[in-house]
């Protein structure tokens, strides 16, 4: 397999010839996505401004929810915020939902080129490397915040370079790969029963934790690192917007 991987989706394009990119944005728009499809909701829509994803909804049927943040919170007139707990399936089961977020969805566009793509966070780790494992050549590209590197999202897709590394020959393009691999393994590699609360304290100490401890959402920490809580893959199933559901 060649892997590639981008710090920042700003690092290198993401090639037409690319079989599958994944996307990761831990904190907290890949582990919204995650735990949305796991709890039924029917698809996310993307976008990347608001005003995009309010014409949407014009142009959707009337079951839409419209969901996001700006600076973490809420944005006026929305249905739903940006933190994994409001996506309860009696909220989103069935319905669509229109998701637009500061780098998530940024991170998704830069990356819409590749023949597949899929949402990746700490909830599905094992499903999206169970979804990687026969392909050819794969990017994946961390969303860091406002154009800057966040240790959350490097250390996600270091334990993703962790486990392909076990389980299948590997070319690396560039070298994004090794950081974020010895990122994983100093801070996380001893594995164990404590794991998750590891993890927690780790988002805590990184950009994207601090600026969510700052405007309240602390919580949503615990919420993004429970390993293996989901078995589903968000998947892109159509394209403008891209279109993210289970396949
Ligand atoms: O709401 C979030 O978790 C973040 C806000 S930011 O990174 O501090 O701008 O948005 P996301 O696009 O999910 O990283």
């Amino acid at each position: 397999m060649q892997l590639t991987v981008s710090l920042l989706p700003s690092i290198r394009p993401v090639l037409s010839t690319t079989d599958v990119a994944v996307v990761i944005d831990v904190l907290r728009a890949t582990s919204v996505m995650t735990t949305a499809l796991a709890n039924g909701a029917k698809e996310f829509l993307t976008c990347q401004s608001v005003d995009e994803a309010r014409e949407l909804a014009q142009t959707h049927d009337a079951d839409v929810l419209l969901c996001g943040e700006r600076h973490c919170k809420p944005i006026d007139g929305f249905d739903l915020g940006n933190s994994p707990a409001e996506y309860s399936s009696d909220v989103v089961q069935y319905r669509s939902l229109i998701l637009t977020t500061t780098n998530g969805t940024f991170a998704i566009a830069a990356a819409q080129n590749a023949r597949a793509m899929v949402a990746a966070s700490f909830l599905n780790l094992s499903a999206v490397l169970v979804r990687l494992r026969d392909a050819d050549s794969v990017h994946l590209v961390c969303a860091g915040t406002n154009g800057e590197i966040t240790a959350e999202d490097v250390l996600l897709a270091g334990a993703i370079v962790d486990r392909l590394f076990s389980e299948v020959n590997l070319e690396l393009v560039g070298d994004d790969a090794i950081l974020a691999r010895e990122l994983w393994t100093a801070w996380m590699g001893e594995g164990g029963s404590d794991q998750n609360e590891r993890l927690t304290q780790r988002l805590a100490e990184s950009q994207g934790g601090r600026n969510l401890i700052d405007v309240g959402y602390e919580a949503d920490l615990a919420r993004c690192a429970a390993i293996d809580l989901f078995d589903v893959v968000p998947e892109r199933v159509a394209t403008t917007p891209n279109t993210f559901g289970i396949l």
